[in-house]
């Protein structure tokens, strides 16, 4: 018998300032998979080695570059991967995948983190594995490495999270290459070999709260800039003075969003950041200017200001004044030649879901 349902994955930031690889709020624009199986359409699919034939909505975010062959597109593949750690090799045959994206890639917004959790939710439903949210973590967190994209998108609402300390042995099964976690791309064998199983409860997080009438403001330049060159420009070593600055800060922030009225003058100091986007100047033309020059005190309603993930995406959280915010980021870009579009987004509380239809 056919069966339907859909995904559901928001988009996350991640940071927030001073909470690199800790701190990620989950966002309202989501990542949709709408999954059939029906064994009786199987020739739609026979032409995939791994049964599943996926199409693309054309005005999603993406289109003419993401990969539409189950062994190469990183949703697909990350089912597999969960899939074959449970010994199924394929997609149950007359899988179809429609992608609905309107997350953009590479820009900080948490595009590859939704990609990786709806494949994993992909993978646990058409399996029937009935894994736990908890655990599907784990497996998120083989692809995607650092917990904070990853356990806002899965999770919902603002969360800080961090990675337990693993056993020698658990480090060197979590450490290998990605290349030997997710299934081949095109023209790759499927040797038959049981992928790594992800160690149990690698990722541990909280949930905070969130005072609703704080917005975000997404300032989305027109270019791509991976995760892996921004985090290529950081460096190896911290001074104590500059973590010290970070922890005082990400200790403040955390309670800071919650309270009621917002309180600029408490946020928007402890939306500072020495670790992470400082060295990331290089990549973004005019972003000092930008966290600099745009205050509460140039821009009523501004509680803070930061790079969204790694970039180039600029998050201002803000009570009113959403226009003016944007409107001023967005000058202060095109003066160093780089266009940019804005959203208005709300926290999404939910996190990643699965309806039956
Ligand atoms: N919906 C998607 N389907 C397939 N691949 C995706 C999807 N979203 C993101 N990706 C992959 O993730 C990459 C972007 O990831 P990354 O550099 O981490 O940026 P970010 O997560 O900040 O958008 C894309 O270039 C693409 O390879
Ligand atoms: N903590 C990571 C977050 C990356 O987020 P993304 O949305 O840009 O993938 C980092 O700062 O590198």
């Amino acid at each position: 018998m056919a069966r339907s349902f859909v995904i559901k994955v928001p988009a996350s930031s991640a940071n927030i300032g001073p909470g690199y690889d800790v701190l990620g709020v989950a966002l309202s624009l989501y990542l949709e998979l709408e999954v059939t199986i029906d064994p009786s359409n199987d020739s739609i699919t026979n032409t995939d080695p791994n049964n599943c034939r996926i199409t693309y909505s054309e005005d999603s975010e993406g289109y003419d570059s993401v990969p539409l062959a189950s062994d190469s597109n990183l949703i697909t593949r990350t089912a597999l991967y969960v899939l074959r750690c449970s010994n199924v090799r394929r997609f149950p045959s007359g899988t179809t995948v429609h992608i609905k994206n309107p997350i953009p890639l590479g820009r900080g917004l948490g595009s590859s983190g939704a990609a990786v959790v709806a494949g994993v939710m992909l993978g646990n439903e058409v399996g029937q594995l009935d894994l736990s949210k908890q655990r599907m973590l784990d497996f998120c967190l083989m692809i995607e490495r650092h917990p904070d994209n990853i356990t806002a998108a899965m999770m919902g609402s603002f969360c800080g999270s961090f990675l337990r300390d693993l056993t020698a042995q658990e480090v060197e099964r979590r450490e290998i290459p990605l290349a030997e976690v997710l299934p081949e791309p095109s023209g790759g064998e499927d040797t038959g070999l049981m992928p790594p199983l992800p160690p149990v409860d690698i990722g541990q997080h909280v949930k905070y709260n969130w005072n609703p009438k704080i917005k975000c403001i997404a300032i989305i330049p027109q270019f791509e800039l991976s995760t892996a060159d921004s985090r290529s420009v950081l460096p190896k070593a911290y001074t104590t003075q500059d973590l010290v600055f970070n922890l005082q800060r990400l200790a403040v922030l955390t309670n800071a969003l919650t309270l009621d009225p917002p309180d600029a003058k408490l946020i928007y100091p402890a939306m500072q950041d020495r670790v992470h986007q400082p060295y990331r100047k290089i990549l973004i033309p005019g972003l000092t200017d930008i966290l600099q020059s745009v205050t509460p005190a140039t821009h009523k309603g501004l509680m803070g200001i930061c790079l969204s993930g790694a970039g180039p995406t600029i998050l201002a959280l803000a009570t009113e004044n959403f226009d003016d915010i944007a409107q001023e980021i967005i000058n202060r870009f095109t003066k160093n030649n780089v266009q940019c579009e804005w959203k208005l987004l709300d926290v999404a509380q939910g996190g990643a879901t699965v309806e039956q239809l």
